[in-house]
């Protein structure tokens, strides 16, 4: 469960995020959209600790930040990780399996998950962005933390690894993960989410269930663009 209370982020003088309150529950696969600079990776850099928010707290499970369990809680696929180019894709996820404290075993494994086996004793430096993509997807599924939080995955990848990342976030959600994750692709989340949470300029702006919007509405583009018309009405 991640509970958000009042979460707000200011960078300098920009107010990336308002104060912000969401609960997703156990178990939910929550898609978090909205346009550019909406807020979105702000929100997800808060709740991994990347960044401390300017005021409201976060809970995982029950674990305030300041706990050391609320660490173990989650595992993150950031949508800006630089891996080190000289070492190989193997060299990389070994080190990070450490760091994350996760089986080296895990390692061949998510290798596979990706379709990296066959390259990972290339260097890092010689990955496409959708190599690259994948690998940052793979260190996500090191560890199994109960919740998944994944920035933009399907971003620069061919249709065919879209598709595939898709099928692997529902098998971890079908295993009864949390999953959060962004993303500016409404087909993917009437494809995967249970739920719709839609920042725009750092404020909540839609929290709907997914569901029951594809019953009324033929896509959520089209749920979208009437929310907006109502707005301007
Ligand atoms: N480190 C930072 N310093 C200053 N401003 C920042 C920083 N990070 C983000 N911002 C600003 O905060 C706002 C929200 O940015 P954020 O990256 O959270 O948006 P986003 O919804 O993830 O956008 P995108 O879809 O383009 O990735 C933007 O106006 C951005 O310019």
């Amino acid at each position: 469960m991640i509970t958000i209370e009042q979460v707000s982020k200011t960078y300098g003088k920009k107010e990336a995020l308002s104060p912000l309150s969401l609960t997703i529950s156990a178990g939910e696969c929550v898609a978090l959209c909205g346009g550019n600079g909406a807020g979105k990776s702000t929100l997800l850099k808060a709740l991994t600790t990347i960044h401390t928010p300017t005021t409201g707290t976060i809970h995982l499970n029950g674990y305030a930040v300041e706990e050391a369990a609320y660490k173990r809680q989650f595992t993150y696929m950031p949508d800006d990780l630089i891996f080190p180019a000289e070492l190989t894709a193997e060299e990389n996820i070994t080190m990070m399996a450490n760091m994350q404290g996760a089986p080296v075993s895990r390692v061949e494994e998510v290798l596979d998950i990706v379709g990296l086996q066959e390259v990972k004793a290339q260097k890092v430096k010689t990955f496409s962005k959708g190599m690259h993509q994948r690998l940052a997807f793979a260190q996500s599924l090191l560890s199994d933390a109960p919740i998944l939080i994944l920035d933009e995955p399907t971003n620069g990848l061919d249709p065919y690894w879209v598709a595939e990342m898709q099928k692997v976030i529902m098998e971890e959600h079908a295993k009864g993960r949390t999953i959060l994750f962004t993303t500016h692709l409404l087909p993917i989340v009437e494809k995967m989410a249970d739920r719709l949470v839609f920042l725009r300029e750092g404020q909540l702006f839609i929290d709907k269930s997914v569901a029951p919007l594809l019953e009324r509405y033929s896509s959520l583009d089209d749920y979208l663009f009437e929310q907006y018309k109502k707005e301007r009405s």
